[in-house]
């Protein structure tokens, strides 16, 4: 029996948009930018850490990691994750896509992720009565939204247990030897986590960021690094004829060459909600610069066919569609038979909510390639550590690549620094006020 490999690139529904010649040109684009990725000659070098991580992960911080996230589990009931963009999107992507495996385990709420005091007091309110931890993960360690949430609830998990056995409870994760958050943890004692220099927040998901609130909520890390190490294997030593990651960024490019300018990401389970909002900052913060790049929108489906369906069917013809197929959700949940069949159903009895679920897709596919919307198809053959990791290598070597083709540094955000100077300027912040 063969095994089917983790992740498939699948772009035969795009075909019929571009000729293979065009194909054959774009692949030479990409192969020139894969080797400029390997060599680190190409800009944002210093920060190419991720592409070795799957195998040259530091042992000892990864053991540190795995017993934190026991004591996690032993002794709280909820972890709250503070942290915003890469420092939240990776490890919610992979909690949300392995839910429901772990019973027993404590839950993971993830807050300042935003500006919302309303959402402050939920969580707050949801934590009355648990015990709980805080893993606070931020890379500069004075990310405005994340500092805030972090003042909150440090003050009530102080309050709740008294200093000394707070600072047992509260994990950091930040830079190695500097930053608001480094000198905290120092003076109070916390367990600290290390953010590589070399690896950007939003390729960080395989480090300390993603990995101690993966393994605090029960998922197996050594199977999502395996994964992750099958990928480095598959996506940076293989030439483009037998290489996913790389096609999927040449196809890419091609579209928006044809004036395709933005990508839905496309899933038809809820579990893929948050790994499509991890890929939406990768591919955005990476190429979105300079006046280019392809923006990256996401639809959960069958659920936005009834909201975005019509756009996408009808609407301008600027997108293509990407499918991020879970083929083996190994569900068996029979549609029901009824007597009086007045839903018309009973058509469907005996076959699984799975089957009709395929069919919805394989329709959809159809309609969008048939309406002008090439389609682009990532299968993953199960809902496990192993192919997410692989899938996590997937999307960020293809995005290194793509952004290379594309002309930028994928590696750099400078955009996201001016909402942050206008707002500290409203806030009357001290040395914004200097300038
Ligand atoms: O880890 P930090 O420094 O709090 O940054 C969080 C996020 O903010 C950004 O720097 C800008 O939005 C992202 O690149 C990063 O993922």
């Amino acid at each position: 029996m063969s095994i089917l490999p983790d992740i498939i690139f699948d772009y035969e529904n795009a075909k019929g948009f571009f000729g293979p010649e065009e194909l054959v040109q774009m692949e030479e684009k990409v192969k020139q930018k894969h080797k400029m990725l390997l060599d680190r000659s190409g800009s944002g070098s210093e920060f190419l850490g991720w592409i070795d991580i799957p195998e040259r992960y530091d042992r000892e911080e990864f053991e540190k990691i795995k017993s934190a996230a026991q004591k996690i589990r032993k002794d709280s009931d909820v972890l709250v994750v503070i942290g915003i963009g890469g420092s939240y999107l990776g490890a919610r992507a992979a909690i949300e896509f392995l839910q429901g495996r772990y019973p027993g385990y404590p839950e993971v709420y993830f807050a300042g992720n935003n500006l919302s005091s309303t959402q402050i007091l939920e969580i707050k309110q949801r934590l009355e009565g648990r015990d709980f931890s805080l893993n606070v993960i931020s890379k500069s360690g004075t990310t405005t939204e994340p500092a805030i949430a972090f003042r909150f609830f440090k003050r009530m998990i102080q309050e709740k247990y008294g200093k000394a056995e707070a600072s047992g409870r509260i994990y950091v994760t930040t830079d190695k030897n500097k930053g608001a958050l480094k000198e905290l943890a120092g003076k109070e004692g916390y367990t600290t986590f290390v953010v590589p220099d070399d690896i950007g927040g939003r390729y960080s998901v395989l480090t300390a960021v993603g990995l101690l609130p993966i393994a605090a909520a029960g998922a197996d890390v050594d199977e999502l690094m395996a994964g992750a190490a099958l990928g480095r294997n598959k996506f940076m030593e293989a030439g483009f004829e037998s290489n996913d990651a790389l096609q999927y960024a040449a196809v890419r490019n091609i579209l928006l060459e044809k004036g395709k300018n933005i990508e839905i990401l496309a899933g038809y389970e809820p579990c893929l909600h948050y790994v499509a909002e991890w890929w939406k900052q990768l591919f955005g913060e990476s190429e979105g610069k300079d006046g280019k790049g392809i923006f990256p929108a996401a639809v959960d489906l069958t659920s936005d066919l009834h909201s975005m369906g019509q756009y996408i069917q009808d609407g301008q013809r600027c997108i293509f569609e990407t499918v991020l197929d879970l083929s083996n959700t190994g569900e068996e949940i029979l549609v029901g038979e009824e007597e009086d069949d007045l839903d018309g159903l009973n058509y469907l009895a005996e076959k699984t909510v799975d089957f009709v679920n395929r069919s919805a897709m394989k329709g959809a596919i159809k309609a969008h390639v048939d309406g002008g919307v090439p389609n682009l198809k990532v299968t993953l053959a199960a809902r496990n550590e192993r192919t997410l990791g692989e899938l996590f290598y997937f999307f960020e070597s293809a995005c290194g690549v793509s952004g290379y083709v594309l002309g930028v540094n994928p590696f750099d955000q400078p955009g996201v620094e001016f909402y942050k100077k206008n707002m500290f300027t409203l806030l009357g912040k001290p040395e914004i006020r200097q300038i």
